[in-house]
């Protein structure tokens, strides 16, 4: 396809885009219309589905012409043998997506748009069909069934969750994979694989709670050893830090802690090991549920420095993250360090751009693998979010509206020293009140 098609599609797509939700509902129904054996393979409840259908077709269309758009949709095919789909599937795919454009485009569908978009969908398609034949080749299997060897809630939010595969399951640091859960089939959802690949096969997820989740909540709260889920091909790019990295910050919030482990552990497996340092944000002081591990780390590793950032009681939901943000302003020196940065989607958003007005140069900074299907939960037009707001994730929706009436900005660390800027950070501005704008809505998984 040429940039004309690419222009046709996208001016296509932002037409239809502020009644997303019409058009999903209207492609699932003129799909199981016409295929009705294909409804078995999406979960009962679609609420959640039209979303990630739209979001997921957006992705694709916003990275039309971009180099990686065809590696990344080869992936997608390869992890969608999971659903057991075949080449026809497609076909009907295309044809139900088409007919739900052309329907709410009215007027501006004309010969040359459905032209654009039939190309359009023939690449994707083809690379996605591409994928899944390789791995066939390849005799991978299409999915993993994964026994639950261990289950540990922490905090009554976060759950590590430790499962050991049926078959060996390739994957590297940074990488995430689907997981269904038999309580719920056909739902899945991206996790992020956490600890070292291969040491003995088991895989660790961590898991935070979700308002209103459906998977997240049933690995937090119904799931325990003995339990068989199915696991997807594992996605996303490996993302540790190049070969030769001297220092490294790494950057968590949450549970956005497990591809940090991940790296982390990758990157204290090489000789010469570079100097590490750790920051780590989290609720409360006890709400770091992997205190533990990271602790007996540091007692093995000199070259590693840990710093954790909580929130006090009656302090604000982003107060840790301020803190953090001060200390990063105040450190002085960013060249040749490399930054990775995992978390909520508004604090990697917020951190990213600090990073940068601190100077560090953009291909320094490799951020949360998750894609954005994931991340931004339907990207929709801001008089649909507005007219629909999605709800904030946070545990304890009073925190957002205390009044902040707080000391002076001050960091808080465990077994290493609290870091001492040079000099006094920038005091922190009042609580605006945007918390509840809706373009700061976090997502999740
Ligand atoms: N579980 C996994 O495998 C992975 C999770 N993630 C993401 O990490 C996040 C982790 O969620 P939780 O553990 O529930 O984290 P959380 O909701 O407990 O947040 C952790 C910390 O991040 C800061 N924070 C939260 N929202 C913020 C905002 N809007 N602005 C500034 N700072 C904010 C707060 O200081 C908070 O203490 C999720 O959004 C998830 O999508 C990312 C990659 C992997």
């Amino acid at each position: 396809m040429n940039d004309d098609d690419i222009d046709l599609v996208r001016a296509s797509l932002e037409r239809v885009r502020r009644r997303a939700s019409h058009v999903v509902r209207y492609f699932y129904a003129h799909l199981f219309t016409h295929h009705p054996h294909l409804r078995r393979l999406f979960p009962a409840a679609m609420d959640d589905q039209y979303e990630r259908l739209f979001a997921a077709l957006v992705h694709v269309v916003d990275n039309l012409g971009h180099p990686g758009l065809p590696a990344h949709l080869a992936q997608l095919g390869r992890d969608h043998r999971k659903f057991g789909i075949g080449d026809d599937d497609y076909t009907a795919v295309g044809e139900s997506l088409f007919a739900a454009v052309r329907y709410h485009s009215t007027q501006s569908w004309d010969a040359r748009t459905e032209a654009a978009w039939l190309r359009m969908y023939t690449t994707t398609a083809e690379a996605m069909t591409g994928g899944a034949h390789s791995s066939l080749a390849r005799n991978e299997p299409s999915s993993w069934e994964a026994t639950v060897v261990s289950h540990r809630l922490h905090g009554g939010h976060t759950a590590v969750v430790r499962a050991i595969p049926s078959a060996r399951y390739p994957w590297r640091p940074g990488q995430y994979a689907t997981i269904e859960h038999p309580e719920l089939p056909g739902v899945w959802r991206p996790y992020s694989l956490a600890g070292r690949p291969g040491r003995d096969g088991v895989l660790e997820f961590h898991i935070g709670r979700v308002p209103q989740g459906l998977l997240s909540n049933v690995l937090c709260d119904n799931t325990e050893p003995g339990h068989i889920l199915r696991l997807g091909a594992a996605s996303g790019s490996a993302l540790a830090p190049p070969p030769g990295t001297e220092a490294v910050t790494l950057i968590a919030a949450g549970s956005g802690w497990a591809p940090v482990k991940a790296v982390l552990d990758e990157l204290l497996a090489r000789r010469p090991t570079p100097r590490i340092r750790i920051d780590v944000v989290a609720r409360g002081e006890a709400d770091f549920y992997d205190g533990g591990s990271l602790a007996g780390l540091l007692r093995a590793h000199p070259c590693l420095s840990a710093y954790w950032w909580y929130e006090e009681r009656a302090e604000g939901p982003t107060r840790a993250a301020e803190r953090l943000h001060s200390n990063l302003r105040a450190r002085r020196e960013w060249t040749g360090e490399t930054v990775y940065l995992c978390g909520p989607v508004m604090f990697v958003q917020e951190t990213t751009e600090l990073l940068h007005e601190c100077g560090l140069p953009a291909e320094s900074l490799i951020r949360d693998p998750l894609p954005s299907s994931v991340q931004q939960r339907g990207h929709v037009s801001h008089a649909e979010q507005f007219l629909d707001p999605r709800p904030v994730n946070w545990i304890d929706p009073d925190a957002r509206t205390r009044p902040l009436d707080l000391p002076a900005p001050e960091s808080h660390s465990e077994s290493h020293p609290a870091p001492q800027p040079e000099e006094q950070p920038e005091p922190v501005p009042p609580d605006s009140g945007s918390w509840f704008a809706p373009h700061r809505t976090a997502g999740r998984v």
